[in-house]
């Protein structure tokens, strides 16, 4: 990104600075900035960070103008077209601008948002590079890179999400004309949901069965444009768009609709890389590249348990933080002055247990983030063999902390009292974009049996091997053979950092056990396999969290070793939280952890007592803690959760705004009820 010699904006404003966050940070037992190194990954990402969003402050084509919590969902949308055309310019203007750059760009200039070209970066522009052979990249992507063409991906119908083979759309091959008619055969194959789509793209990658000899095919990937490249009128010939209406959430995204009659598109439409049609009708397939055609959502699942997950706990529980460090509330002791609501214990143990989570989530998703990168690079090349093992993971991660994020985020409003309610608090805008993560990419039932599916068979092959060496070189191959062909260990209390994470793989092992027991006993009474796997839901779901979970401990307690040579005092907070999270999930899951580690209800109480000891460790460093985030006070959008603290003239200015306050006396109370009842 090239510099900017005028940056004169300052990410946070530290004077006027509330006294009693002034007296809070001089608790800091640990260096922040180090910290905020290991929540980016690196320092070089804390600095490209920091510069990206300076550039997006000192820009005035990105401000949040109107109020984005007062906005109309028409002004909703135009604002982000607003923005998006600016910040399209900026990165065909600047192409020095880096992927890490335009990424920490986009989330600061559409704070908790997706804004409505985002599935042309995220979903469209992957899948077709993924997808598309050689001749078909060197036609279209200079003109998708430079923006031209805008892209979505268009999956969905209404009648069918989770069934990505049920769905209906056809891709009918003509020989006569070379070319593919898509068509809506009926209400439930319209289209519905994808992002941009109503209003925003002018191609798509549509998902469709295709049919050629009068055979069908199955599902394959192909390119259609919708829009005229001029008038972004919807072209002729067999298309019906639009929007889909108001959701819970996303009102500056046009999700829509799209139904197809008889709509024809040239044959070399259809992404040609793992599966072609000749020019008279020959469908041909390379068997082994054919899950490619499922990438775009492993990259989009792996994303969202940083993105997403991360993201939105860390900035809900930041906002909750430095509110409970101004509010004060009731008579604590007898005729003195109310104490801060963060003093309650009742109110630590959410809060403090939000912030440990959001801290698990944040560094986790990192490293699945690096994770994904790696292994795409193989897959991508043709090596399939880390595809399932990275399908699993990012299907029960993504699940899994999206599930608990949400409560989480749901838990911060709820100790905001009557202000977390208010749009102006910040937290009903990222719970709204959080909760769409759970459904989008995959509703979690769904995703956690497919990572289950993926650890039967894991753990079939442990059982048959004798040693590790012969199964396939990652984690869960050698998590599973090592506790399968091993002693139980003895557990002491309270637990180290390698026992809880020895914790998790035994309880993950025994739950992978009892769910192949019970599948194996449903098939053994003769039920059919479909509805042996159905009977099993509830424990193959358990194994799958279970699995997921120790992902997310192995994952921090690495990182945690790599601390641990760097900085003592960093060392200690963040093991304070993985400790917290931890003991956390044990004593949610206690049944689970007593039975797979041989340990007593009275060392479960034993965790419920070093949860409170850890309460009273972690309460110093609680502001420094969510500061270390580092979220600038525009991304956080919040009157309770400002870097200075002045909570209440915030929410007196926010009110203020209110365009109710545009009046005196407002013209419907005056038509309609002064006009019939008093007069
Ligand atoms: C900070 C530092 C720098 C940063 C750098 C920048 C990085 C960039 C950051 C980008 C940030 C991104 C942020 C994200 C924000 C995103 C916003 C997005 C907006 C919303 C967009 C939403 C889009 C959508 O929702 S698209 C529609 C999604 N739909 C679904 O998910 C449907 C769910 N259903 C399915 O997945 C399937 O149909 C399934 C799997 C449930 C069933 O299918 P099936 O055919 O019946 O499958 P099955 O028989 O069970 O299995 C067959 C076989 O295939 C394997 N399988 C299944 N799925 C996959 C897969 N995805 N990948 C690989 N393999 C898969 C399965 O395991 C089986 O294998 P076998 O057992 O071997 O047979
Ligand atoms: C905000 C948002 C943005 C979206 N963006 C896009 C987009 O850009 N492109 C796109 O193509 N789609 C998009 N979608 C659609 C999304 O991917 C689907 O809604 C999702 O995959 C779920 O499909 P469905 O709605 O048909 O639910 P269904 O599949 O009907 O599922 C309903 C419920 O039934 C249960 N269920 C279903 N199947 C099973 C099963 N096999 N086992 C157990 N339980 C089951 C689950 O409890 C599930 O929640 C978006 C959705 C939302 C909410």
């Amino acid at each position: 990104m090239k510099q900017d010699e005028t940056m004169k904006v300052k990410r946070y404003d530290d004077t006027n600075v509330n006294p009693d966050f002034v007296a809070e940070r001089k608790k800091c037992t640990f260096n922040i900035e180090l910290l905020t190194n290991i929540i980016d990954g690196s320092s070089y990402l804390t600095e490209t960070r920091r510069q990206a969003q300076l550039a997006v402050l000192n820009n005035e084509s990105f401000s949040n103008l109107p109020d984005r919590y007062y906005a109309s969902r028409d002004e909703a949308y135009a604002q982000n077209i607003r923005k998006s055309a600016a910040y399209i310019k900026l990165l065909k203007e600047d192409k020095s601008i880096s992927r890490a750059e335009s990424y920490f760009m986009q989330c600061l200039i559409f704070p908790n948002e997706v804004p409505p070209f985002s599935l042309h970066t995220t979903m469209f522009t992957p899948t077709f590079e993924s997808m598309a052979d050689e001749e078909q990249k060197k036609l279209w992507m200079p003109r998708i890179e430079n923006y031209e063409i805008l892209g979505t991906y268009i999956q969905t119908e209404m009648g069918h999400g989770t069934n990505v083979r049920g769905l209906e759309t056809t891709a009918t091959f003509d020989p006569s004309t070379d070319e593919f008619i898509i068509h809506s055969p009926t209400l439930t194959s319209i289209k519905w949901w994808p992002g941009g789509l109503g209003k925003t793209c002018n191609c798509a990658i549509v998902m469709a069965s295709l049919i050629t000899n009068g055979r069908n095919e199955g599902i394959h990937p192909f390119i259609v444009q919708l829009r005229d490249f001029e008038t972004h009128e919807p072209l002729k010939g067999g298309l019906t768009i639009g929007d889909i209406g108001t959701k819970l959430g996303f009102h500056g995204m046009d999700n829509g609709f799209v139904k197809f009659d008889q709509f024809r598109i040239p044959r070399r439409n259809m992404l040609m890389k793992s599966a072609k049609v000749t020019r008279d009708g020959t469908y041909q397939k390379e068997k082994k590249l054919e899950k490619l055609k499922y990438g775009s959502m492993v990259f989009v699942r792996a994303m969202l348990v940083f993105n997403q997950a991360g993201q939105g706990l860390a900035q809900a529980v930041t906002i909750a933080a430095r509110y409970s460090c101004v509010r004060r509330q009731s008579e604590y002791a007898p005729g003195q002055e109310e104490p801060h609501i963060i003093e309650y214990q009742a109110q630590q143990h959410i809060l403090f247990t939000e912030l440990a989570a959001s801290y698990i989530f944040y560094i986790a998703g990192n490293k699945l983030r690096e994770l994904y990168f790696t292994m795409n690079y193989d897959i991508q090349k043709g090596d399939l063999s880390d595809l399932p093992e990275l399908h699993a993971l990012s299907a029960g991660l993504k699940a899994l902390t999206l599930d608990e994020a949400v409560v989480g985020i749901e838990r911060c409003r709820l100790i905001c009292g009557g202000h977390g309610y208010s749009a102006a608090s910040g937290i009903p805008k990222i719970y709204t974009e959080v909760v769409a993560a759970c459904t989008y990419e995959g509703v979690h039932p769904v995703l956690y049996l497919q990572t289950a599916r993926y650890l039967l068979k894991v753990y079939q092959a442990a059982l048959l091997s004798s040693s590790a060496s012969s199964l396939p070189d990652n984690q869960s191959s050698k998590y599973i053979f090592r506790h399968l062909h091993s002693e139980r260990p003895r557990f002491h209390f309270p637990l180290s950092f390698v026992e809880i994470v020895e914790a998790f793989e035994r309880r993950a092992l025994m739950c992978i056990e009892k769910a192949s027991k019970k599948l194996d006993g449903l098939l053994a009474t003769g039920r059919p396999h479909h509805e042996a796997w159905n009977y099993s839901a509830c424990y193959l779901i358990r194994a799958a969290k279970a699995h997921s979970h120790v992902y997310l401990t192995s994952s921090v307690h690495e990182q945690l070793e790599t601390v641990r040579q760097e900085d003592a005092g960093v060392y200690t907070v963040l093991g304070q939280l993985f400790e917290l999270y931890a003991l956390k999930s044990i004593v949610d899951h206690a049944v689970e952890f007593i039975e797979s580690c041989g340990i007593t209800t009275d060392q479960i109480n034993i965790c419920i007592e070093r949860i409170e000891a850890l309460l009273l460790n972690i309460r110093p460093n609680v502001l420094p803690l969510v500061d270390a985030f580092d979220f600038p006070d525009r991304l956080l959008g919040s009157a309770l959760g400002c870097y200075d603290g002045n909570v209440y003239q915030r929410l007196y200015e926010y009110a203020l705004n209110s365009p109710l306050n545009k009046s005196t006396v407002n013209v419907a109370y005056f038509v309609y009820y002064i006009a019939i009842n008093i007069s």
